[in-house]
């Protein structure tokens, strides 16, 4: 199976997607997300100048050596942009592979290891009230498993929290500037879930983002002050780039530790699970090199009792969520799934056979990942540039993580 051409296809139904799309001399067609969050443009000319023409002509069914050329050929390794870029080719060609067969991607790796995905859903409220009542209304939605996240009194905004209905968080033509206060952070963020857990009881599942903002020993303080609630985990206490930063809060706390959605190799994640310094490790098919590369992760993972919560945001298209659902049927340590329901506007322009029940998610049965795009409809929204917000320390400026 040949391929005979290959095209970027950027489209903005309400937020900016990359989506690669492979054709072949046997008349089938791949996909692959190639998103990355107010970098768009990067992987998209990375992928229409550099990888496509050395894809032209190839064995479409030879994903491994394709995967390797493209990774040891390109000789500077690794990075977000490469690695989105390696992984919309992957992905589209374990797509067509999957429609050659005419079997749905998870028979591909192994088969069903599981009847169906559990997921967590996004409970975002402006102060601890309103959050406690979304994450009551998720549980209604048949939720078994939430993140919470509100709004911290004396900060304008932050990570996590919409101001009413949808939450983007790229936006505008430069970065937003958000003040920050880990303090104000630390002192609210245990009220916030003593109100949460007594109000949904100890069944549900409750996750937390602390989205790389809190030093070591900070992050380790939070961690001791949630154990009361019992968190499924908590996600990116610390920037990781030092994986000796997680051995320390290892020793102050036992709440799950997740991490990775930032992650775009094996390579970033090999510490963290080797050390069993974290319980969940994040990496997905749209920044983490495609399926190959994620299996690769998750073999490791497996070895070190650490399991995979793929991440799941709306800035990964319904094709990362598609392709990352047949992932999650098949993997053996599998963990949970992030599932952020996409616009109507965007899951027009992606059909797809995925569906969500009762707090789990099932892919389909169609051959490949089971989803399409609409070129047509994607046409109608052309790119808008939009950045993700910075943040600055409130009480003098300094530049913090956002
Ligand atoms: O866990 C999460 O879903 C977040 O960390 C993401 O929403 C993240 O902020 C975005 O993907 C950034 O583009
Ligand atoms: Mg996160």
């Amino acid at each position: 199976m040949k391929i005979t051409a290959a095209r970027v296809i950027v489209c903005c139904p309400g937020r900016n997607f990359v989506t690669l799309k492979i054709e072949t001399d046997q008349g089938l067609t791949g996909l692959g997300d190639a998103t990355l969050n107010g970098r768009e443009l990067a992987v998209a000319s990375y992928l229409n100048d550099h990888v496509i023409p050395c894809l032209i002509g190839r064995d479409a069914h030879q994903i491994e050596d394709i995967w390797q050329y493209l990774y040891k050929g390109a000789y500077w390794r690794r990075g977000p942009v490469t690695m989105s870029a390696i992984a919309a080719v992957d992905t589209a060609l374990w797509d067509l592979k999957a429609k050659a067969a005419g079997l749905p991607l998870y028979q591909l790796l192994g088969g069903r290891s599981r009847s169906r995905v559990l997921v967590y859903g996004h409970a975002n409220g402006r102060d601890i009230e309103h959050t406690v009542d979304e994450v009551l209304r998720h549980r209604e939605m048949g939720f078994l498993a939430i993140r919470a996240q509100s709004g911290v009194p004396g900060l304008d905004k932050v990570y996590g929290v919409g101001h009413g209905g949808f939450y983007e968080p790229a936006d505008g033509s430069l970065p937003s500037e958000h003040d920050w206060s880990s303090e104000k952070y630390l002192r609210h963020t245990p009220a916030l879930f003593a109100a949460v857990r007594e109000a949904v009881g100890p069944e549900v599942h409750l996750l937390h983002d602390a989205h790389h903002r809190l030093t070591p020993i900070e992050a380790a303080r939070l961690g001791k002050a949630l154990e009361p609630f019992h968190l499924f985990w908590l996600e990116d206490a610390t920037p990781a780039e030092n994986p000796q930063a997680f051995a320390l809060i290892r020793q102050h706390t036992t709440t799950p530790l997740a991490v990775g959605e930032v992650f775009n190799s094996l390579w970033d994640c090999k510490a963290l699970i080797e050390q069993q310094w974290i319980d969940y490790i994040r990496t997905t098919v749209v920044h983490a090199g495609g399926i190959s590369h994620l299996r690769r992760i998750a073999d490791l993972a497996a070895l070190y009792q650490v399991r995979t919560g793929c991440h799941g945001a709306t800035d990964l298209s319904p094709v990362c969520m598609g392709a990352a659902l047949h992932f999650d049927t098949w993997v053996p340590n599998f963990g949970i799934q992030e599932y952020m329901p996409h616009t109507e506007a965007t899951l027009e322009v992606f059909p797809h056979d995925y569906r969500f029940e009762q707090g789990f998610m099932h892919c389909g049965e169609t051959p490949g990942h089971g989803v399409d795009i609409d070129e047509a409809l994607a046409a109608r929204y052309p790119y808008q540039r939009a950045y993700l917000p910075v943040n600055r320390l409130q009480h003098d400026g300094t530049l913090w993580s956002w």
